[in-house]
């Protein structure tokens, strides 16, 4: 029996049908017929637009190879690359001065700015947890992290230290007293936090060992719930709450003498629930995983019970949290992280939806689907009635065009008002970065943020310069003069475009989950920079990130930049390649290990397991975020040395052998986990290796068809 079934001409995996007339349709008013024929309308409309802005990304790529065979890197000619840019088609006119038109944006988006955490939606645990980061315990962040140091006294140890709780503290009253100062004195010093009832208002007083005192600005103190002795006090500072836990009879409480247990932050103020680049969904099994999870964030239903440290746990998303504002009347305050989603790119197709025969863009799949499971959002997440794609990796104007066609249509046959859905423009290509103007242009109605992906953007600044030259090693990549230009053009574009105030300008992720010290002093640059919002990889990360949030008043950052030059393409095109080449031998071996242990650690989990976001250690045992995107950044790398005949075929074969053994002791407590060293011929070993070795024909260098096709063989393989 074929596993498809005939839907308005297209064949459509039973699993997805299932998914959409039993799961995803039910309580809405649109028929199982009315879907299929509008789904079936779109891919009509819209699968040949895909392929010719496909076929034009490889014209214009291999036209940028032939003038690199010509004049050799840009520095050697770079009015004559600009000139040749414009002549192909890959730079276009910018648009006359103008500001986005998006409406009914939720404040999260336009007027308060906080950490973005992503999370891959497959993973149910994770992405409820996502959810639920609105809120964080500052105490645990600290405790848990290496913020407070672990030599000595620290050494955090099996049970509670108390030492390191007193240092906890002490660092949250630090925060305190930089956030909600008192007008003497310091939190650190606070014997009791009391509620003053003056003529039906509430007041904040704070006793210290000197008296008797209060916030230093009154009014940051906004609500309250339970008693005195035992409840919440919330505090507002940059539109960002902070609640008091006074709790004396808990064991952190009973050790503070103000009875403060906790301090909880608001923090994750968004997060990006990902059908991309941490997930490996690679057919219509996987896909419907993907989408049930959404749906269920949407109607709020999702829970996921697994095992944690000995105990069975229920996880289920959380509810608004209730307090009565100075005056006592209600104050509430959302529980949950407002949810965006982040649907595939434009290249990939999937064969859970046949038209004659040939997968359709899964694109166009994401877009009908994700907003179809987000029409069962009832103001929970929205409060606007909006619902948010992220879109990656486009490329240029043309395509963001397309994403917003797409759009389009799909508000057109779910029967939603034109531009509900609003579009994050994920600005992760060089061609869009170039044009970022005409690109934000193209989507003014529906924009709602534009974000800096560096990692992707990092391979395809290799790939598209592939013939330039041979590039740095990957961290001197970063410190070159293309990614600050790249970063800055970012964000002065948004504010030109009227950005401040209405939609976010984002920064990229913190990749080394586990250095939370070095985010503090790394991380703060992005709200310095003017930016609402910048990506954490971790609800531990976001709660720590929040803190800079209130350290910098992002709107006034944004205003001193207001009027600043904007960096010119020449900057933008200072690739990061060094012809000759003065690496030695040992720095160039070094490098090569390191980019092979990375792709295998993170492909072997993709391959034989499914995971599409993991920590992988590096060369120097640095826990780090390995997804697609940096995925491609190392075996872009690799693919250009070779390309260049700093390594060859052999000895990059002969490296990733090496490493796949030091891969297979990173995993050996991982009782599913198939050892890679016993075999260089498995799927997995052959995909990381492929990666390598034909990066130069990868699509834009992209991973996703190589892993794509190795999972697709394990799990057939697995299935018999
Ligand atoms: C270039 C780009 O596109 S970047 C965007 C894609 N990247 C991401 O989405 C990063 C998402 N992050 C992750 O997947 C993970 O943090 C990883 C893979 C990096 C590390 O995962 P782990 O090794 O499991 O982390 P670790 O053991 O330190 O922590 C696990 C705990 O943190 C939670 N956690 C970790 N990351 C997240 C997250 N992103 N969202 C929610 N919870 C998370 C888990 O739920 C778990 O807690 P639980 O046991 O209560 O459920
Ligand atoms: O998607 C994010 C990136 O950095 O790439
Ligand atoms: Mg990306």
């Amino acid at each position: 029996m074929s596993d498809y079934l005939t839907k308005s001409g297209l064949s459509v995996h039973h699993l997805l049908v299932d998914f959409v007339e039993k799961e995803a349709l039910p309580g809405l008013s649109i028929t199982a017929d009315q879907f299929w024929s509008g789904f079936a309308g779109l891919v009509a409309t819209h699968a040949p637009t895909n392929a010719r802005l496909l076929a034009k990304r490889d014209d214009l790529q291999s036209k940028i190879d032939d003038w690199h065979h010509k004049y050799g890197p840009v520095a050697n000619n770079p009015q004559g690359y600009e000139f040749f840019l414009k002549d192909i088609g890959y730079l276009v006119p910018e648009p006359q001065d103008f500001t986005i038109e998006t409406t009914d944006l939720d404040p999260e988006i336009s007027s308060l700015c906080g950490p973005q955490l992503v999370v891959p939606v497959s993973n149910a645990r994770y992405a409820l947890n996502a959810a639920n980061a609105r809120w964080g315990s500052l105490y645990d962040a600290l405790y848990g992290t290496d913020i407070i140091g672990r030599e000595g006294d620290l050494a955090p140890g099996k049970g509670y230290n108390a030492a390191r709780g007193a240092a906890v503290v002490a660092r949250a009253a630090q925060f305190l007293d930089e956030a909600f100062p008192l007008a003497t004195g310091s939190h650190s010093d606070v014997i009791g936090y009391h509620l003053v009832n003056i003529d039906g208002v509430r007041h904040l007083q704070v006793d210290t060992a000197a008296g008797r005192t209060g916030l230093r600005d009154p009014s940051s103190f906004v609500g309250f719930a339970g008693t005195e002795e035992n409840g919440e006090i919330v505090l507002r500072h940059n539109g960002l709450h902070v609640v008091l836990i006074i709790d004396p009879k808990s064991q952190i409480g009973s050790a503070h003498k103000a009875g403060l247990s906790d301090v909880v932050v608001e923090a994750a103020l968004t997060t990006i629930q990902d059908c991309e680049d941490s997930v490996a969904a690679v057919d219509a099994e996987d896909k419907v995983g993907v989408y049930r999870n959404w749906l269920g964030l949407m109607t709020g239903t999702l829970e996921d019970t697994f095992e944690k440290g000995g105990q069975t746990i229920t996880r289920k998303l959380k509810a608004d949290r209730t307090y009565k504002d100075t005056n006592g009347q209600p104050l509430v305050l959302k529980g949950r992280s407002l949810l965006l989603v982040r649907n595939v790119g434009h290249l990939m197709t999937t064969d859970a939806v046949l038209l004659d025969g040939k997968p359709i863009g899964e694109g166009l799949m994401d877009a009908a689907v994700t907003a179809l499971c987000a029409m069962h959002d009832e103001g929970n997440n929205s409060r606007t009635g909006s619902i948010y794609v992220v879109k990656p990796k486009m490329h240029g104007p043309e395509e963001v065009a397309f994403a917003c066609a797409i759009f389009a249509s799909v508000e057109g046959f779910l029967g939603l008002k034109p531009n509900t859905i609003k579009i994050g423009i994920m600005d992760e290509e060089r061609r869009t970065s170039a044009n970022l103007k005409a690109a934000i242009h193209e989507a003014r109605s529906r924009v709602f943020f534009i974000n800096t992906g560096f990692l992707d953007r990092t391979g395809d600044e290799i790939h598209t310069s592939m013939e330039a030259g041979a590039v740095l090693r990957k961290d001197e990549i970063k410190s070159e003069r293309w990614i600050s230009s790249y970063e800055d053009r970012n964000v002065l574009i948004g504010l030109a475009c009227g950005f401040s105030g209405k939609a976010q300008i984002g920064k990229g992720m913190w990749a080394r989950p586990d250095d939370m010290a070095a985010m503090m002093d790394a991380k703060i640059g992005h709200p310095n920079a003017g930016a609402n919002t910048a990506w954490v990889p971790s609800p531990t990360a976001a709660t720590l990130h929040a803190l800079h949030y209130h350290q910098v008043d992002v709107f006034a950052a944004q205003a001193r930049r207001h009027n600043q030059a904007v960096p010119p393409l020449s900057d933008l095109f200072s690739m990061p390649v060094q012809v000759p080449y003065s690496l030695s031998r040992d720095e160039i071996t070094r490098e090569l290990e390191n980019n092979a242990q990375g792709i295998l650690g993170y492909v072997v989990r993709w391959v034989q397991q499914g995971v599409g976001c993991s920590k992988v250690p590096d060369i120097n045992n640095v826990g780090l975020m390995e997804d697609r995107a940096t995925c491609r950044i190392s075996s872009q790398a690799v693919a250009n040395w070779l390309r260049h005949g700093l390594v060859s075929r052999d000895e990059v074969t002969s490296v990733f052998e090496r490493m796949a053994k030091v891969v297979d002791e990173q995993n050996e407590g991982d009782p599913i986990y198939r050892p890679m060293a016993e075999n260089y011929q498995s799927v997995a070993f052959q995909a990381a290796l492929d990666l390598a070795l034909k990066g130069v024909d990868q699509p834009s260098g992209y991973t996703e068809p190589i892993l794509h096709a190795a999972r697709r063989k394990v799990k057939a393989r697995d299935a018999k």
